[in-house]
């Protein structure tokens, strides 16, 4: 049997402890996207993780329960630390460990910092309240969140030498970012609506009758809610389209991250198209077994202890 050894430069022993923490976040916190990163060999992995923990702190600033005025503290505070980490002023030692952690995969792969500011630019827009009249307004607000951690992914990736058109990897993985994100829009639209925000674009909730939104588990009377959500899922499934030109740009490992994120969201779209209303009555889910399924089956390119070792874990951290 032929093995890959990644290689794995030395990695100081503050560093390690800071990727153990951004690793313990990813695995307990991201219940759908830890199943591709777990994929990956340990530096990818670890920045990979770096990049989860520092988005996930900002989104948890968005989605908590502080007040406007401290949020968009919090917030400020979070942009100025990542221009500390651009600038290389986190030393190793620095209490934070997200910080740290950014900081050194941030010098070991090419990923560009700014998206994490658009990601920050994208909580902010959340934090005003705004709402999206049109796809085009509703697309640039997906970039921020979702599109910018595509882009940074792809520096972590890197391409496969002599894969093709390589020029708009970035772009693809942007793209695979809003169909991420318009399927997490329809998997939590009751969610979001409880919590004031309404994400999909207006001009679409008027043409189906749904203009007084979804705050409660029925659609909205003389609706057509079924043919709303039928038509926000075929627009996210062009965009899986187009994203997953991606896929043959990548090393077998990368490509078999994105599948799985990309793979366990399009089930999840799947199940939305299947029951339009179960996003109203609650949150729409894959058993963790399916999820592994799916992540097992992206390696199915690799050695068997490999897949069997990956599927073990993410069905224990996620049941
Ligand atoms: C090329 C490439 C890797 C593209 C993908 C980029 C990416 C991971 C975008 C994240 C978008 C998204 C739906 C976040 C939700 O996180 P959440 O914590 O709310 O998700 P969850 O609730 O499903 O766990």
């Amino acid at each position: 049997m032929i093995r890959t050894v990644e290689p794995s430069p030395h990695v100081s022993a503050p560093v390690l402890a800071a990727y153990s923490y951004c690793e313990a976040v990813t695995g307990t916190q991201a219940r759908n996207f830890a199943y591709g990163i777990r994929l990956l060999p340990t530096p990818k992995r670890r920045a990979m993780s770096a990049l989860y923990a520092f988005s996930r702190r900002v989104d948890d600033i968005g989605d908590g329960d502080l007040e406007p005025a401290t949020k968009s503290t919090r917030l400020a505070e979070t942009r100025a630390l990542l221009a500390r980490v651009r600038e290389g002023e986190v030393a190793e030692d620095d209490t934070d460990p997200v910080a740290v952690a950014l900081t050194h995969a941030s010098r070991a792969f090419p990923v560009p910092l700014t998206g994490l500011d658009e990601l920050i630019d994208g909580v902010e827009m959340d934090l005003r309240g705004e709402t999206y009249e049109t796809w085009d307004d509703l697309r640039t607000y997906c970039r921020c969140v979702a599109g910018a951690i595509g882009r940074l992914s792809v520096g972590v990736f890197g391409t496969r030498p002599g894969a093709r058109g390589v020029e708009r990897a970035a772009e693809y993985a942007d793209t695979l970012g809003l169909a991420l994100q318009l399927t997490n829009i329809l998997r939590d639209v009751r969610e979001d609506a409880e919590n004031g925000r309404t994400y999909l674009p207006a001009d679409d909730l008027a043409k189906f009758g749904c203009s007084a939104g979804f705050a409660s588990p029925t659609p909205p009377p003389g609706s057509d809610f079924a043919g709303l959500v039928h038509f926000e899922v075929r627009r996210a499934r062009a965009l899986f389209a187009e994203g997953y030109r991606l896929l043959p740009m990548l090393d077998r490992r990368s490509g078999a991250c994105v599948a799985a994120m990309a793979g366990i969201y399009r089930r999840l779209l799947d199940r939305i198209e299947r029951d339009p209303e179960a996003v109203l009555r609650g949150r729409v889910s894959l058993p963790g077994r399916e999820k592994a399924y799916v992540a097992a089956r992206g390696l199915s390119g690799l050695d068997a202890r490999t897949v069997s070792r990956v599927s073990r874990q993410t069905v224990r951290r996620h049941p």
